[in-house]
């Protein structure tokens, strides 16, 4: 029968409907049968939750970039705020990894307070029951400072002890990153490296037993590797250069750079400040010029050590500060930080150029600075060689001005004469020293009160500098009143001159 006849076309449609019947008929009776040997399909399982406990952001960074190491590894976390979780939902995670900072007196930041209480309060509960997180596999990295001593990564230990009294496995004890060690980055890396391992199913350590440095024990969870207690060696350098630490941290650095401090050495830093700026265009200049005469432009303004002995709560570097009590990192030369110094300020100057306002003749001035001011950040005097570096400032002809924290008085005596030394008063009693400077010393008080009396005894042109902080530390005149009488600067200067003004009539 030809296929052009009529009922070889209807044979033919009739076969083929047939067929297609047959086919959608077998493929919906497979995705039954399918069904009923399978009658709860699992759902897709549950992200992993990447936690940051945060306040000025270092954790949060951290995670970010275990976030990107994990993700490259094809593993699926959620980035989580705790401010924006619900700790209710806890109970459904399977896989939690934490980075949390520690805040004063080991308490924990905003982002992460009502998330702390609740699994304090859900542990210290008897009717929430030690199997709630049961399902939970986690583990956390502090983030803080050795220098705030007892509590020392109180905040990331509370979680883990709260997480653990709450049934979930911790898959290894908690890392601790020191801030102000010099290798919180090594450190991050090396447990970084270590959870990726373990969220792999490759949790073999032995690797790393070559590097001497710090032991970290390790509790392996039940059902992933061994239940064994072991101890390991963790990889890492510590930053060290020639067994000094280096002041500047990667993690530091970055965020300085950031704010457009360019980095000279280990820890010396300089930056071009408006005030230089605005005098290369022709417009004012800061109030040493206003005062005596100084052209901005032609000041340089930088730092020997961006360390300090505070985490004043106005410093300008959201307290990346590198702390500590005494110089305890790696040196560098003086003469190499001047001629750096003047080295970068000088590439800013010149970058200056072709901006409205800045002359060729201004410009040039400004590539030979004749003032030095020693007070970027950071306390200049911790620097051990400040006296062989303001030598060599004077011996280049240009003038000092040097900024002091007040808890070196020792330095403060030591110091040989300097064209102006300032000495910065951020509060007139004890209490309110302590909650602007929070300070490292114990004995900040005498500290301060005996560098203004070293100030006193200084023959030389002496500042107070005061900071007045709205709301913290402008009621008590008549403390500023004693203040004044025990250093007796030769000068006062503030941000809120009517303070000033005040003082200045009682004197
Ligand atoms: C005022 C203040 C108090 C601090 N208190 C502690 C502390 O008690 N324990 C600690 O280990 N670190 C402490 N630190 C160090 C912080 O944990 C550290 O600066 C950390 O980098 C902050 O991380 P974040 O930026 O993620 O908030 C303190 C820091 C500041 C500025
Ligand atoms: S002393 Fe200076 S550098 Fe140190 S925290 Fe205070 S403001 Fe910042």
């Amino acid at each position: 029968m030809p296929l052009s006849s009529v009922p070889a076309r209807l044979t033919l449609l009739a076969l083929l409907s047939a067929t297609t019947f047959y086919c959608f008929y077998k493929s919906r009776r497979l995705k039954q049968l399918k069904l009923s040997l399978n009658p709860n399909p699992s759902p897709s399982p549950r992200k992993g939750k990447l936690f940051f406990i945060s306040q000025t952001g270092t954790s949060k960074a951290l995670a970010h970039r275990l976030l990107d190491l994990l993700t490259s590894n094809d593993l699926a976390f959620d980035l989580v705020d705790p401010n924006h979780y619900e700790p209710e939902d806890l109970p459904k995670e399977t896989l939690v990894l934490i980075i949390a900072s520690t805040w004063d007196d080991g308490k924990p930041p905003a982002n992460a307070k009502f998330f702390s209480n609740w699994l304090a309060e859900s542990a210290e509960d008897f009717r929430v029951g030690s199997l709630l997180l049961s399902n939970c596999k986690f583990a956390v990295f502090g983030v803080g400072s050795r220098a705030y001593g007892a509590t020392f990564n109180a905040v990331g230990k509370d979680v883990a002890k709260r997480m653990r009294a709450l049934g979930a496995s911790e898959i290894f004890s908690i890392w601790e990153g020191d801030v102000d060690g010099g290798d919180i980055d090594e450190v991050f890396e090396a447990w970084s490296g270590k959870v990726l391992r373990f969220l792999k199913g490759d949790d073999d350590d032995e690797e790393e037993d070559d590097v001497e440095s710090e032991v970290v024990d390790l509790e392996d969870i039940a059902g992933k590797g061994p239940s064994r207690r072991r101890t390991v060696t963790v990889t890492k350098t510590n930053g060290m250069v020639n067994g000094k630490k280096e002041m500047v941290t990667p993690v530091i650095r970055a965020s300085l750079v950031k704010q457009g401090y360019k980095i000279i050495g280990s820890h010396s830093g300089v930056k071009i400040c408006r005030w230089t700026k605005s005098q290369l265009r022709g417009r004012g200049g800061c109030y040493k010029h206003s005062f005596y005469g100084i052209e901005s432009h032609r000041c340089m303004e930088t730092t020997p050590s961006l360390a300090c002995a505070n985490k004043c709560v106005f410093c300008w570097r959201h307290h990346t500060n590198p702390v500590g009590k005494s110089w305890q990192w790696k040196m560098d030369d003086p003469l190499e930080i001047v001629n750096s110094a003047i080295d970068l300020h000088s590439k800013m100057i010149k970058q200056m150029k072709g901006v409205p306002g800045v002359t060729l003749e201004r410009l040039t001035e400004g590539l030979s600075p004749r003032h030095c001011a020693l007070s970027l950040v950071g306390e200049p005097i911790m620097y051990p060689e400040i006296n062989a570096l303001v030598d060599e400032l004077h011996r280049r002809r240009i003038s000092t001005f040097l900024v002091t924290n007040a808890q070196f008085p020792e330095k403060i005596k030591m110091l040989k004469p300097i064209t102006q030394l300032y000495v910065s008063v951020d509060a007139a009693t004890k209490e309110s020293l302590k909650a602007i400077d929070r300070p490292l010393f114990g004995d900040f008080w005498e500290r301060f009160i005996d560098s203004l009396k070293s100030l006193k005894e200084k023959q030389q042109r002496t500042v107070y500098r005061l900071t007045l902080v709205k709301g913290w530390n402008t009621e008590d005149i008549d403390a500023y009143y004693n203040i004044f009488s025990i250093g007796n600067p030769i000068l006062l200067k503030s941000k809120e001159l009517h303070i000033v003004d005040r003082l200045l009539h009682q004197s």
